[in-house]
């Protein structure tokens, strides 16, 4: 679908990307975009769209006026209402869409119809630019930074609305977030990029058994502990993160810490641990 090639954007004495490995984006692919601030997340979601110059080759079958993008960050005209905006973008009217009309009851979006996009509360505008970009139904959608800001249960409400959208859909999704445990709801490959460039991009299995191993127990930093002969993978502060390659090994350390009283937790897809030690600790 999407074949990236040497792929390089520069700003001025900036290099925001540089992707030398071919990197190919399949139809059905739930892609979960990682990197800290600045590694080239939004730069490459441009590039896709021809929203910034590149060197290099991004050969697609789809054109980016059929690519769906959502933003944190959207702006519309402030002269007409909110369904003035869905009827225009979307060419049709809400009373006749049956699937519009869903959707604006499913994001409780029918009260704020005759509003102005500008005195949308923040949570509001993130609902409203979803039902559009999910109105679109378009082979390849970009969510940048959707959730950013929005309270937890809100959080949790869109990403369900997402999962069921687009479950057995023949659409690619292509997700960036801070939040981890959105990515292992919604997506099923990741992409982590550091400093411009792809450090990983695989399926979270084989990346998770790459960079950590079968499973990985973490649990609170102690002295009381002797963890001579275990691997320990780099772990957020005052956790230690203990790398077991087989059922068997994680069993005699899980039987050791309950011994000891340790409170523990057991982990084959813990995303924070396998982005930090993809790219050495750096996550922010
Ligand atoms: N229009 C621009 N002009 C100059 N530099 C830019 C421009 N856009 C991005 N950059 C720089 O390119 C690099 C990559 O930026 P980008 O926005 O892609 O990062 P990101 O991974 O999306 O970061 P964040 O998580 O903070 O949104 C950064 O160093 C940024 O400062």
């Amino acid at each position: 679908m999407i074949t990236i090639e040497d792929l390089k954007v520069v700003y001025g004495s900036t290099v925001a990307l540089d992707i030398r490995e071919p990197i190919k984006i399949l139809p059905t692919d739930r892609i979960g975009i990682i990197g800290s601030n600045g590694a080239g997340k939004t730069t490459l979601i441009k590039a896709c769209l021809g929203l910034t110059k590149y060197q290099g080759k991004i050969i697609s079958d789809v054109k980016p006026e059929q690519m769906a993008v959502h933003m944190q960050f959207n702006e519309y005209v402030d002269t007409v209402s909110c369904k003035v905006i869905l009827e225009a973008v979307l060419n049709t009217n809400v009373k006749d869409n049956e699937i519009l009309k869903e959707l604006i009851d499913f994001f409780d979006f029918e009260e704020h119809l005759k509003k102005k996009f500008k005195n949308l509360s923040g949570g509001q505008k993130q609902r409203f630019t979803l039902i559009l970009v999910l109105m679109q139904d378009a082979p390849i959608t970009f969510f940048d930074e959707v959730t950013t800001g929005l309270d937890f249960e809100t959080r949790r409400s869109l990403i369900q609305k997402i999962l069921q959208w687009y479950d057995h859909k023949q659409s690619a999704i292509l997700f960036v977030t801070h939040y981890y445990q959105e990515l292992e709801q919604l997506t099923n490959k990741l992409m982590i990029l550091h400093e411009g460039k792809v450090v990983a991009f695989d399926s979270h299995r084989i990346l998770f058994e790459k960079y950590c191993g079968h499973s990985v127990v973490t649990f609170e930093a102690t002295d009381a502990l002797n963890l001579d002969g275990y691997r320990q993978l780099i772990a957020p502060e005052n956790t230690v993160a203990i790398a077991c390659d087989t059922q068997e090994e994680e069993l005699a350390l899980v039987e050791y810490l309950v011994h000891n009283e340790m409170n523990f937790k057991r982990s084959n897809q813990d995303i924070e641990l396998l982005t930090m030690n993809v790219i050495g600790g750096k996550t922010r």
